[in-house]
């Protein structure tokens, strides 16, 4: 009897539960869509979507329409812009449970075999396990590991500045991508020409482009990707086609060396060796091999362009603004004497230097709408109704260039985060946002914040970056322009790297020792 009395009442709160989430949504569904470009006729605001630079539309957007959140429609895909920190904080952070997929991207996962990359996969638990095999390496304490990798590529990277510094892209690409290769498959690359590094940089280029929301309008109809190669206005079959070689063999390629190594014993331990080393008798061996292979694949794509962004953005800020070249130089030498190299124990000695990162990461940011994320439920955000299945596009640059929060927001300008000769913890830190948002937060910003870290106080410790002088003694005048896409790099430019003294360049010399 009692039993039975139960069942009834499960199902009477059940049905109780059902009616008031029926009702929730209908009431949801009353409220209005964020503001927004006027929509045409089902195509919504295609017309409209810039293809370059648009966090910059959409931040005009946001102004245009008073509102620090608009809505976007592409063909029936609903897209919300998120221009404010206080909205990315309540909706990435705070409501993270439901604000964490991915978009389904057709092009760049299914057309051009880009689902092996955690960044893109949906939420669920198979990008839990690829995800915890990112944070077991390279959570806060783990990255301390890699500190002495980082050092010495660090010092490599001087050495290399000294020797040829009109290269210095080259050399900036090459330590970025030495630390990631070292640490992700145990591969020593060569300076110059890696086989390696030059097919992952194949690939990249091709996703970088691809991933722009607008590029290709098989994200927005997906029922496309069933169209043949041949069909007229199809040419996006054959770029995918090309571009889906590209990826398998940035995943493949390196992998592949590392299990050569293991099998002749000629390994050095890594991320790969590591966790094939690790997989139990009970798991399942081809699962657990596919998430390592998987990981290991982003962990270059994710953090090579990334770091090497940074870099570049620190040598443009210092030539846009050498007093705050001078005034990092004057901090390094008070803490040094000018006796040795700065290491990681120096952090806390050298706030001005600590400035000059949070400034490269705010002026020119690495990833200035981060990876957008997707909504998974039907949400109400200030009293506007946010579908299920929206993407969520967090504008970032928008956030880093609000000039109340950084006054004169364009100008390369260290200072803004130091007061009485110590870090102004009252000026927003530009890490809370510059490596994204809640559960999908950048798994490698530890090693990455402290790459850069340790670069710029290097560099400044004994060289001085000025503007280049062509032939005829004329100064050029360097871009300040960033290649557009999802990781956004500073244009080609020169610039003049040369020691401070003749103590600094036999500091760079004996640092091989
Ligand atoms: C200055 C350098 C870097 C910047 C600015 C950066 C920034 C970001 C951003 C904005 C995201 C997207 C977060 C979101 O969806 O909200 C991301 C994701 C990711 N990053 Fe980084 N990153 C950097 C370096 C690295 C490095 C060095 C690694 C690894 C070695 C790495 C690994 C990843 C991975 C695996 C993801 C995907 C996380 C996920 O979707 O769950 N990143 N990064």
């Amino acid at each position: 009897m009692t039993m039975i009395y139960l069942d009834i009442i499960a199902g009477i709160i059940s049905i109780a539960l059902a009616v008031l989430l029926h009702l929730r949504r209908s009431q949801s569904w009353q409220l209005s869509l964020p503001p927004g470009p006027k929509k045409r006729f089902l195509i919504g605001n295609l017309k409209d979507m810039p293809t370059s630079f648009e966090w910059e539309t959409y931040h005009r957007w946001g102004k245009e329409h008073d509102s620090d959140i608009i809505h976007l429609d592409v063909v029936g895909t609903s897209i919300i812009v998120l221009n404010s920190l206080e909205a990315t904080s309540d909706l990435l952070d705070k409501r993270s449970s439901i604000y964490s997929s991915r978009a389904h991207l057709s092009m760049v996962r299914e057309l051009m075999g880009w689902d092996f990359l955690v960044g893109l996969m949906p939420y669920g638990n198979d990008w839990r396990a690829h995800r915890r095999l990112c944070q077991q390496t390279l959570n806060a304490k783990a990255a301390l590991h890699f500190h002495p990798q980082v050092l010495d590529a660090t010092r490599e990277l001087l050495r290399r500045l000294l020797d040829r510094p009109e290269d210095f892209m080259t050399h900036l690409r090459y330590m970025a991508a030495r630390v990631i290769m070292s640490i992700t498959y145990g591969i020593d690359i060569l300076p110059d020409g890696d086989p390696f590094v030059a097919v992952a940089e194949d690939a990249m280029h091709t996703v970088g482009l691809a991933v722009v929301p607008g590029t290709f309008l098989v994200d927005f109809l997906p029922i496309l990707k069933y169209v043949p190669e041949w069909f007229p206005g199809a040419g996006f079959q054959r770029t995918a086609k090309e571009w889906k070689v590209l990826a398998r063999r940035m995943v493949d390629i390196p992998y592949g060396e590392t299990i050569r190594q293991i099998a002749d014993g000629s390994y050095k331990p890594s991320f790969t060796s590591s966790n094939l080393d690790r997989i139990g008798a009970e798991q399942d061996m081809a699962c657990q091999q596919r998430i390592i292979k998987n990981t290991a694949g982003t962990m270059y794509a994710a953090g090579s362009d990334t770091t090497v962004s940074a870099f570049a953005t620190f040598i443009l800020g210092a030539l846009f603004n050498p007093e705050a070249q001078r005034k990092g130089q004057a901090e390094i030498d008070r803490v040094l004497h000018q006796e040795r190299l700065p290491t990681f124990d120096d952090q806390e000695s050298m706030p001005y230097v600590t400035a000059i990162v949070k400034e490269v990461l705010r002026w020119k940011n690495v990833t200035p709408i981060a990876i957008p994320h997707l909504l998974e439920i039907d949400d109400v955000y200030k009293g506007y109704r946010l579908p299920a299945g929206s993407v969520v596009v967090p504008n970032t640059w928008a956030i880093l260039h609000d000039e109340v929060a950084y006054p004169d927001p364009f100008s390369f300008n260290p200072d803004r985060f130091m007061k009485n000769g110590r870090l102004d913890l009252t000026v927003k830190d530009p890490t809370i946002v510059a490596f994204g948002y809640g559960r999908r937060i950048c798994p490698g910003r530890h090693l990455a914040y402290a790459s850069v870290w340790i670069t710029v106080a290097s560099i400044l410790a004994v060289f001085d970056i000025t503007k280049a002088v062509d032939e005829n003694g004329m100064i050029i005048e360097p871009s300040d322009k960033v290649y557009t896409g999802l990781v956004c790099l500073p244009e080609p430019f020169k610039c003049s790297i040369k020691p401070r003294s003749k103590e600094a360049e036999d500091y760079i010399l004996s640092s091989e020792q």
